[in-house]
């Protein structure tokens, strides 16, 4: 590599327009090796970023950001974006508190136009800035790079459909396809794309410059004419976009500068109708760790860029995720109308486990989480005993099809929600904040929240008893406490809680695994004199009347506290409270919940303290209900 790296002098994208090619193949290497540095002292995705990193500097190169518009969809490929975009200083802050996020992020920068982190969302939002601009008679381009896996949800092809008649030239979409999600890509657009792929060697440069010619205005079009061959292969693939009134170009090596360049110099200059640039990548390109990885190093800890060993923590407490994974098999082994439904998440959802046992009862769908709800509706309406495991975050993408499929016709689907509550360092955008609100308020839903992975398996077998309506059930990211799981877990009955520890005038109602917090929480309450009584709820619908009423009854002082925004259990305790004539001047109520902001990444255990859900804060609150001094002063 030459002496003086062209990344030290390359602040934003425009100090890369006067580059040339061979500069610009420097420049990718550089911004290559950045990233992986940066990674293995942050820890984050690693594989998507590393297949978009020419296509990264192309882009930059030859639209005018932050002018041109740039829309990454999910943006976890976009720390190579953001080294280019006077953020290098910072990328090894990361997923880090108080530093960069892991996605793009309006609030972060100009060259961020749009958020990301969820997928799929990319070409709706780049119509919306193309719309804005044909308002304003702008005539800046607006790009959205969208993956081949992301390229699965109906939402991406809701924005296509809409593309042609809602915008002239503005809007250019690069499909980045390597043919990966984070396992391997499933669906009928995957073996489509793959066709195109396969069609020969990747169309270049020289036979593209001729067929734009035919989108030139008039005057041009006639030299053009004249030329011997339109790139027919160019311009005929890609029917199925095509049809959609997008003008194909592709497929294309993405790592190809000496084509990439000005193919996207010419396909910008298409004016009279959307592009779509179908781009070939390899995820994980140029690092072999990520190369030779089955998920191309997708999602990774902290590692030794020499060797690629992560250096994961270890925990003699299995994951929530591996005892869902091991108790689904358990339980689908003596029953054999269990199946199970993801959305592009296998092994983040411990179906991968599954899958291996039972390959024909396992349904991966794709980035498509309303297609998995109704899916699974069609299955229950069926006789089967459909457990649909997705992510609390994710689930918000199907809400409608839980309400108007699931819950409305009272089919029994299991949903298995996954990272309910606080994530760490995906942030906002990945906390599975919102599930008990939205899954509570819904009639007939039966919703349990485990307390340890314990409780989780016995959870299980309580949903797949239940069948004449739906159920769900909610656990967190990440390790259990280390609880013994019984090799049969008994059913629970439903609607009823369990008292942890008797006690007289403080009422601890803990729904989840703020459980262990709320017995540190009595511990210290007992130190200060005041005794308390720990209570878990076990559902948050339907509520354990009797327990909730007594707990009312017989204390002083009731502190409900759960992993999840305000309107939650807290809020059905006080409902139920207030219709039962149980409120009254004696009782002092608090509900602790998640506080109603987005809150930002961190460590877990640091964002429930920003939350005020640990047990220094819920026995805070019981003193301060109670009016004792000094009540905020608990240590715990
Ligand atoms: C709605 C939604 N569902 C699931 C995910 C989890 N997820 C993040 S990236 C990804 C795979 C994306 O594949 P692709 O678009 O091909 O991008 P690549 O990683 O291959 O660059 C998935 C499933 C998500 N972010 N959003
Ligand atoms: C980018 C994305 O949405 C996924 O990769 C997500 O970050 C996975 O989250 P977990 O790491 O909790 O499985
Ligand atoms: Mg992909």
């Amino acid at each position: 590599m030459p002496d003086t790296p062209l990344l030290d002098m390359v602040k934003v994208p425009a100090d890369t327009r006067g580059l040339d090619i061979p500069q610009l193949k420097q420049l990718a290497d550089e911004v290559r090796a950045e990233t992986i540095d940066a990674v293995s002292v942050t820890g984050g995705h690693l594989g998507a970023g590393l297949g978009v990193v020419e296509l990264t500097v192309a882009l930059h190169h030859v639209f005018e950001t932050p002018k041109d518009i740039l829309i990454w969809d999910v943006g976890h490929q976009c720390y190579p974006h953001k080294i280019l975009t006077g953020r290098r200083d910072r990328i090894r802050t990361l997923r880090q508190p108080g530093g960069l996020s892991g996605f793009t992020k309006r609030s972060e920068s100009e060259y961020d136009p749009f958020g990301a982190a969820h997928a799929s969302t990319s070409i709706s939002a780049a119509l919306g800035f193309a719309a804005a601009r044909d308002q304003k008679g702008e005539s800046n381009r607006v790009v959205a790079v969208i993956g081949d896996g992301s390229m699965s949800a109906g939402m991406a092809y809701e924005a296509m459909n809409n593309a042609a008649e809602t915008t002239n030239g503005q809007l250019m979409v690069i499909l980045n396809d390597n043919d990966m999600s984070i396992a391997p890509p499933v669906g009928g657009m995957s073996a489509y794309l793959a066709k195109q792929v396969s069609g020969g060697a990747y169309r270049n440069f020289r036979r593209f410059g001729k067929s734009v010619a035919e989108h030139l205005p008039r005057p041009f079009r006639n030299a053009a004419r004249k030329a011997e061959e339109y790139a027919r292969g160019m311009i005929v693939g890609g029917t199925f976009f095509e049809e959609l009134g997008f003008y194909y170009v592709g497929p294309v090596d993405g790592h190809d500068m000496d084509n990439l360049v000005p193919i996207l110099k010419n396909a910008a200059a298409i004016t009279d109708r959307p592009v779509v640039v179908h781009v070939v990548t390899q995820k994980g390109k140029g690092y072999a760790p990520a190369e030779s990885s089955a998920d191309k190093l997708h999602a990774v800890a902290k590692f030794d860029v020499v060797s690629g060993k992560q250096n994961k923590s270890v925990s003699n407490a299995p994951s929530y995720t591996k005892v869902f994974g091991t108790e689904l098999i358990k339980r689908a082994e003596r029953d054999p109308s269990i199946v199970a439904i993801t959305a592009a998440m296998p092994s983040g959802t411990g179906l991968d486990l599954f899958g291996q046992a039972f390959p024909e009862r396992m349904y991966d769908v794709g980035i498509a989480e309303q297609h998995a709800v109704t899916f699974a509706a069609g299955l229950a309406a069926d006789g089967m005993k459909p457990v649909c495991a997705i992510y609390s975050t994710f689930l918000q993408r199907g809400y409608d099809q839980v309400v108007h499929d699931v819950a409305i016709q009272k089919l029994p689907v299991r949903f298995a929600m996954d990272r309910a509550g606080l994530v760490g360092a995906d942030g906002a955008t990945h906390a599975g904040s919102f599930d008990i609100g939205y899954m509570g308020a819904l009639p007939g839903m039966v919703l349990m929240a485990a307390a340890d992975e314990a409780d989780l398996a016995a959870m299980i077998a309580t949903s797949l008893e239940i069948d004449d309506r739906p159920s769900a059930f909610r656990y967190p990211r990440g390790d259990g406490v280390g609880v013994e799981i019984p090799e049969l877990a008994a059913p629970l009955e439903i609607g009823k809680g369990r008292i942890v520890r008797e006690g007289t005038t403080v009422a601890i109602l803990s729904l989840g695994t703020r459980l262990q917090e709320s017995l540190k929480a009595a511990d210290a309450l007992a130190a200060r004199g005041v005794s308390a009584t720990v209570a878990d709820a076990r559902f948050a619908k339907p509520l354990d009347e009797a327990m909730i009423l007594r707990l009312a009854r017989e204390h002083e002082c009731l502190i409900t506290v759960e992993e999840g925004a305000m309107g939650g259990f807290g809020a059905f305790v006080l409902q139920l409270l207030a219709e039962k004539g149980a409120l009254d001047a004696r009782l002092k109520i608090r509900t602790l919940h998640l506080p109603d902001i987005f809150q930002d990444q961190a460590d877990p255990v640091a964002m429930y303290d920003q939350a005020g859900l640990n047990a220094s804060h819920i026995a805070a609150a019981a003193l301060q209900a109670l009016g004792v001094e000094g009540a905020r002063a608990v240590r715990a």
